[in-house]
């Protein structure tokens, strides 16, 4: 049997030694504080965002919840950014995505203070990891590794496969995976067999938001399989919430995480730990939280 990873249990974890370092900050007089952004209504935004700005709260810091409204123009939006910028109570900004079609979204993410920008996308921030430099990372490619590595002792030379090729995903999830030096083959809709590709892989993230996607049989015995997929489908007349893969038929993998309950709440996790450590290093202050969970 596939060994099941708990991401709601690890990401309490790291919130609780999130809230831990929140109040020996409180001692310093700095309280971090978290500005999210949502524009416009999508449904499954709003549900994302209140989950932010209560699990924020909780773990003791600020937050700073901004609705705009869907006809916000990109001038607005943009000025909204640069205040955020300017403002010193906040530590990270989050301008949740999508945004409206006529909002160009890369223009918005260029204008977030890469200090500042704990979704690790801005191109300085992007930049830093693929050289490995420090920055911010994205948070759920770093849910990724945590809840990888409960699963891998020794990831140098193991080989992994990406199913995805997004910037806030699969990218770099990739560049993450090579940093522990594994041997990283992304793969997109244009990917020649997929199967077979899959099926020489120690570890398989897939987030391509397809429901079902991976089969069992492109699963090697042993390997780890992220999923990172969220679809909201109907099943049996109910709506529920699956992933990229087909869990019953992984029992043969070494582990799986789970859907919900998987990469999901440690991406909110992250967020934090994000924050955290953004406002330590706007002052000065030696690194946070990551350096103990990704070493
Ligand atoms: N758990 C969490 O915290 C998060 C979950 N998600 C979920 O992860 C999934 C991916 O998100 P995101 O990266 O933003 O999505 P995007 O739609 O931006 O990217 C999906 C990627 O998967 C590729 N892809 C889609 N279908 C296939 C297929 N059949 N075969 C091979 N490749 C395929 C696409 O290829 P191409 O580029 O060629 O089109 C694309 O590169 C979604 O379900 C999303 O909801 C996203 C963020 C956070
Ligand atoms: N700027 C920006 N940053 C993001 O990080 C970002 C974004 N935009 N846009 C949307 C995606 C998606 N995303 C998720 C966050 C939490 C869960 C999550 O908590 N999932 C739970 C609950 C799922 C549910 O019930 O809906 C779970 O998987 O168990 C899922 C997905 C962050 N994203
Ligand atoms: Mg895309």
């Amino acid at each position: 049997m596939a060994a099941i990873i708990d991401g709601r249990a690890i990401a309490a974890k790291l919130r609780g030694r999130v809230a831990e370092e929140v109040v020996s900050l409180a001692a310093e007089g700095i309280v971090p504080g978290l500005a999210v952004v949502l524009v416009g209504d999508d449904p499954a935004s709003q549900v994302y965002v209140r989950s932010k700005v209560t699990q924020t709260l909780e773990a003791g810091m600020r937050s700073f919840e901004h609705r705009l409204p869907a006809s916000t123009s990109q001038e607005e939006l943009l000025g909204f950014v640069a205040a955020l910028n300017d403002d010193d109570a906040v530590d990270g900004i989050l301008v949740q995505l999508p945004l409206p079609q006529h909002i160009d979204s890369d223009l918005v993410l260029d204008a977030i203070d890469p200090l500042k920008d704990v979704d690790g996308f801005h191109p300085v921030n992007v930049g830093r990891l693929s050289t490995g430099t420090g920055g911010l990372i994205p948070c759920t490619p770093l849910g990724c590794m945590i809840l990888l590595d409960t699963a891998i002792d020794h990831y140098r030379g193991l080989k992994a496969v990406v199913i995805g090729k997004s910037n806030i995903v699969g990218k770099p999830v990739a560049m993450l995976l090579l940093e522990r030096e594994c041997t990283v083959t992304v793969t997109h809709i244009a990917t020649r067999n997929l199967p077979d590709t899959v099926r020489s892989a120690d570890i398989v993230v897939v987030a391509a938001g397809s429901p079902g996607l991976v089969r069992g049989d492109w699963v090697k015995p042993g390997a780890v399989v992220i999923d990172v997929g969220i679809n909201r489908v109907e099943r049996d007349g109910r709506k529920v919430i699956i992933g990229d893969a087909v869990r019953e038929e992984m029992d043969h993998a070494a582990a799986v995480t789970p859907v919900p309950g998987g990469v999901g709440p440690m991406t909110i996790a992250c967020l934090l730990s994000n924050t955290l450590r953004a406002a330590r290093r706007r002052r000065g202050l030696p690194g946070a939280v990551r350096e103990a969970a990704v070493a």
